[in-house]
């Protein structure tokens, strides 16, 4: 069903007539014809370094090979936490060349996600800041689930580092510009109410009931012509995405020099201190 790439450790079983490749930081089913479910599975938070944004990426691919397939859920393997983001020991004291590729596969993963001729379903198990909200935002529709401690926005200030321009245009494009700069400025995190206040994401639903929620709604998308749907799509995202790919290695020299500037290293080294309280 979905053909195994070489870049993944790939295992592959039939449970219940529903096909399952079990890979290294993600997961791949198909449990109907239209739809398939991308599990992120890198513990213990779902972190995007260069290799697991790789892997996310070439899933995706993967469930677009099959021609049948018109809807993709993402989801979590942890159900309270949907992704941490960009993995920061990537941006503390990085060689350079690890730190630019590092980028260049965060680039390609927004294209490939945010481009996907898939209908994406989000399905939002717990926390989803910063990388973590790139992801949900690059989906066509986002549950979360309830839970006011649950947390899901652009809190890089606060980490004392900026979003790159491409992630606060889609963050404008889903919130608004008013309500962009307050989340933006503030670094601020919503809670699952905050968000659907602010359109950040579509609905919120019981834990238990996220992935049955997900998938309905995949369902529904997956029913629509392809033909007219991705074209609606393409309008929609081709200019935002045209423009990144033209800035492309701009956007890495960016993000290269903001990195290693000493502040940041500092501000960054701090904030990962600060987590987990262990490091
Ligand atoms: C003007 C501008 C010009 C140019 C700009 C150009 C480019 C832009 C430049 C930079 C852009 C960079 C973009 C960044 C986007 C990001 O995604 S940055 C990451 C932001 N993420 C976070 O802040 C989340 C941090 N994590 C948490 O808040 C909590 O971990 C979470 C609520 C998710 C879960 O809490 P809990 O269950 O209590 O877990 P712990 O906190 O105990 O964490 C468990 C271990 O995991 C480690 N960890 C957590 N998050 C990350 C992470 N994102 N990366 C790496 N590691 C992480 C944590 O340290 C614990 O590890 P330990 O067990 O201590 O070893």
């Amino acid at each position: 069903m979905f053909a195994s790439r070489g870049l993944l450790r790939s295992s592959r079983r039939l449970v219940g007539g529903i096909s399952s490749a079990t890979r290294t930081y993600v997961n791949l089913s198909k449990p109907s014809t239209s739809v398939a479910v991308l599990e992120l599975d890198r513990a213990p938070v779902n972190s995007l370094s260069k290799e697991m944004a790789d892997a996310v990426s070439a899933a995706i691919k993967e469930a677009e090979g099959d021609d049948k397939v018109q809807a993709l859920v993402l989801k979590s393997s942890n159900p309270k936490i949907f992704s941490a983001g960009l993995d920061i020991t990537e941006m503390n004291n990085p060689e350079v060349e690890r730190l630019e590729d590092f980028w260049r596969s965060i680039q390609d993963l927004f294209l490939t996600l945010y481009g996907s001729r898939l209908s994406t379903v989000a399905a939002i198990e717990g926390h989803s800041p910063a990388g973590g909200c790139l992801l949900a935002m690059s989906c066509d529709y986002r549950v979360m689930t309830e839970g006011e401690n649950f947390k899901i926005g652009l809190n890089e200030t606060k980490l004392g580092i900026a979003a790159p321009y491409w992630l606060k245009d889609l963050f404008v494009k889903t919130i608004g510009n008013r309500e962009a700069e307050l989340g933006l400025g503030l670094g601020k995190l919503y809670s699952p109410s905050e968000a659907l206040s602010v359109n950040l994401i579509d609905e919120v639903v019981k834990n238990e009931d996220v992935l049955e929620v997900a998938m309905k709604e995949a369902e529904t998308w997956a029913k629509i012509p392809p033909k007219g749907r991705v074209a609606s799509k393409v309008m929609l995202r081709s200019e935002m995405m045209d423009e990144l790919r033209e800035k492309k290695e701009l956007d890495v020299g960016w993000f290269r020099d903001f990195i290693m500037e000493e502040g940041t290293q500092k501000g960054i080294d701090a904030y990962l201190k600060s987590l987990g309280g262990k490091k």
